[in-house]
């Protein structure tokens, strides 16, 4: 394993139980806090964004918005917010999903999104994807290209890939650290 890989995996915390009795919480606070593991975790994403020749990257909210906004910022690029329903105040495109632990329903400008647009989507982790894969079908459905999606952690038990598979359409989805 790389240096910056076990720098990300030891700054991950296990909570057992949460949300949910069987869910173990992947909680990526204590790697906020450490400027040096936040700043290898931008870079590294910021390469991904521009092996991809994204145009655009949208953050997933919440915790794809603090990973998403500053790699946008180190690759020149702009950033989309894809929100729970209810909080953009614009013309929406909106796409209802199940996660690890419930139901949502996700939204995003649909001005945001374009034909001539590249999108890298960034999230912190990929469960069972069935965030992800709402937010690939919001790009197609606003005609936007799906460059590609990363996540910091991939949750290999749950399958997200292969559910993912068809949504990506042979775009990458890159994984800095799989468990
Ligand atoms: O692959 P899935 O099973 O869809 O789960 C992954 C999603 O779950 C978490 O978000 P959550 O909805 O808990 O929101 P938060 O970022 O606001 O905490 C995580 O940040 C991903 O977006
Ligand atoms: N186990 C988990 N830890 C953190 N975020 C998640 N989103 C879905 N499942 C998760």
């Amino acid at each position: 394993m790389t240096d910056i890989r076990e720098l990300l995996l030891s700054r991950i915390r296990d909570v057992a139980d949460y949300p949910e009795p069987g869910v173990v919480f992947k909680d990526i606070t204590p790697l906020l806090a450490d400027p040096a593991a936040f700043t290898a975790l931008t870079d590294a994403l910021a390469e991904i964004a521009e092996g991809t020749r994204a145009t655009k990257v949208v953050g997933l909210e919440a915790r794809g918005f603090i990973l998403g906004a500053p790699v946008a910022v180190r690759a020149g690029l702009g950033f989309i917010p894809v929100r729970k329903a209810g909080k953009l105040p614009g013309a929406t495109l909106a796409q209802a999903y199940d996660l690890e632990y419930g139901s949502a329903e996700i939204e995003v400008h649909a001005e945001d999104l374009s034909p001539d647009d590249r999108i890298l989507v960034i999230d912190d982790v990929l469960a069972t994807g069935g965030t992800a894969e709402a937010s690939l079908q919001l790009i197609r459905r606003a005609g936007a290209e799906v460059a590609g999606l990363a996540v910091l952690m991939e949750l290999g038990f749950l399958n997200g890939r292969a559910r993912l598979e068809p949504a990506l359409n042979g775009a990458p989805l890159e994984a800095l650290l799989t468990v």
